[in-house]
């Protein structure tokens, strides 16, 4: 197959993100050459330890399964994820709150990164035109010609000259394409890499031995307790992978539990109804090095016109609201809708690119990193659940008016973030003022209460912050097929 005459592409990365880039570019007709750092885990399964330890599960939402849907790969991907309908939240006493995500038929679903990588990578495979590297790990970056150089094992330095092309940095957190970018002389990169207090270790709740779920599988299960948390998302075989977040250092943290006897009090005393649950928590706790949180910002994301950010090496953000993933996958689809509308000229997409998508990245970035205080405190806090159960009664009614922002970020995949995190501030404005409503408690049902919220909505909202929070296209859909999932196991 010939480019013609269209640029060379080289994507530094096949991850989720790079892997999907791959197969949207490789279909407008560009050849890419996809690398890789990690050998294939595909040929036996084995290698899929490679994701193991530390992969929190992956929470597909719309903004996913638009980005796949765009490739036809949503289907294939549908019929291996578990959709969650809602927070299980487990009480310290054992008892269950179940906290709908949204509507009846809305849910998250959660996925395997290595499942969906893998299906991602053979598919970008398929395509005419794409080339995959595994065990190719980007060394050297010359951004004036373009010039690459990887390490190979058995090959030692192995240059690949991409002089006429583009190059895509989709090599995650610490990415290597970035790290050259900032050693560039007389480039101004406006760069941050923050550490969370937090970090994480995986758990395991393994299948009950005639395969079924020892919990509600339909749900992402959370135990809230302030500081930290423990959370399980569902897997096809029956079991649930689990991720302890806590504070690496101070009173109670990962380095505070450095005994068995701790760690097993600890586990007993907060995780009453898991720990008989979890495959050998007080020794995996012990045997695993806690994994770190961290958010990124670059500015900018396009450096010399020839070398572009995407993914995680762009925004690398905490997982605390599913959308890592989700907003990579965007990236993607925004890339090639804006390769279409600017007829494959480079020097204008990619400074459109990066316009479309920084804000939006800044945006769920503080999002996500809000989001924990949201999972691990207030889930279990009467008063913010009081607050949600109102915002659903509201735009129920309103559904004009008022998309609560959950709902916006995860279930309105054509809404911007940046607009969700704006019309979210004037929601808590006005939700702060319907909260000090005396005896709201008790009178929540009341008309007057909801009198209020659609005056103060009225009042604040403007019908430009408003614009597409309500349009879904992904609708009928993944949730759809949803309530068929529903109907089938009725
Ligand atoms: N569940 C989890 O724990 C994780 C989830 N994700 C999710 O996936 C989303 C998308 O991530 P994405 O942007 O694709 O990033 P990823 O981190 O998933 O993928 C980047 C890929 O690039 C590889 N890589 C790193 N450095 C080099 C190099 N110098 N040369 C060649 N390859 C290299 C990485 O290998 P290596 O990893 O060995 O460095 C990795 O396979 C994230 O937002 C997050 O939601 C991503 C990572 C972990
Ligand atoms: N996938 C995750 C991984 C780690 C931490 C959270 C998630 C979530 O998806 C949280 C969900 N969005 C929530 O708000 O309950």
């Amino acid at each position: 197959m010939t480019n013609q005459g269209k640029e060379d592409i080289a994507i530094v990365g096949a991850g989720p993100v790079g892997a999907l880039l791959a197969v949207m570019l490789a279909r407008k007709g560009y050849k890419v050459d996809l690398f890789e750092s990690r050998p294939d885990s595909r040929p036996d399964a084995s290698a899929r330890a490679l994701y193991q330890g530390k992969s929190i599960n992956l929470a597909l939402s719309d903004r996913g399964w638009l980005a796949l849907k765009a490739i036809g790969l949503d289907e294939e991907i549908r019929a291996q994820a578990i959709p969650m309908t809602c927070r299980m939240i487990h009480a310290i006493d054992g008892s269950l709150a179940r906290q709908p995500y949204g509507r009846e038929n809305q849910a998250i679903w959660s996925v395997s990164r290595a499942g969906i990588n893998e299906q991602l990578i053979t598919l970008a495979e398929q395509q005419a035109g794409v080339e995959v590297h595994f065990e190719h790990k980007l060394t050297g970056l010359d951004f004036n010609s373009g010039s690459c150089a990887f390490d190979a094992p058995g090959k030692g330095q192995e240059r690949v000259d991409c002089r006429r092309g583009l190059i895509f940095g989709a090599d995650g957190t610490f990415s290597k394409v970035r790290r050259l970018a900032q050693e560039l002389p007389g480039q101004r990169i406006s760069y941050s890499l923050d550490y969370m207090p937090q970090s994480y270790i995986e758990l395991t709740i393994p299948a009950s031995s005639d395969g079924s779920f020892l919990m509600e599988k339909n749900a992402l299960h959370i135990w809230p307790r302030k500081n930290f948390m423990l959370i399980a998302l569902p897997n096809p075989d029956g079991s649930f992978t689990c991720t302890l977040f806590m504070d690496l250092q101070g009173a109670l943290s990962f380095e505070s539990l450095d005994d068995e006897h701790k760690v097993s009090d600890f586990f007993r005393k907060y995780f009453p109804d898991a720990m008989p649950l979890l495959t050998d928590p007080v020794a995996t706790f012990m045997a695993k090095a806690p994994s770190p949180l961290c958010l990124v910002h670059i500015d900018p994301w396009v450096i010399q016109e020839k070398v572009a950010l995407i993914g995680d090496a762009a925004h690398a953000m905490v997982p605390f609201y599913g959308q890592g993933m989700n907003c990579g996958f965007e990236d993607c689809r925004v890339l090639s809708e804006l390769v279409e509308q600017h007829q494959h000229h480079w020097p204008d997409i990619l400074p459109a690119y990066q316009q479309a998508r920084k804000e939006n990245c800044d945006a769920i970035i503080e999002l996500a990193k809000r989001n924990f205080v949201e999972m691990s405190d207030l889930a279990g806090d009467a008063r913010f659940l009081l607050r949600k159960k109102i915002e659903a009664k509201f735009s129920e009614m309103h559904p004009e008016l008022w998309i609560p922002l959950y709902s916006m970020v995860t279930f309105s995949p054509e809404l911007p973030y940046a607009q969700a995190l704006a019309v979210g501030e004037v929601q808590k404005e006005i939700m702060d003022e319907v909260m000090n409503l005396p005896d709201i408690e008790q009178n929540w049902q009341a008309d007057c209460t909801y009198r209020l919220l659609y005056q103060l909505a009225q009042e604040k909202l403007t019908p430009n912050t408003l614009a597409k929070t309500v349009s879904n296209p992904l609708s009928p859909g993944p949730l759809n097929s949803l309530s068929q999932q529903k109907e089938v196991k009725a």
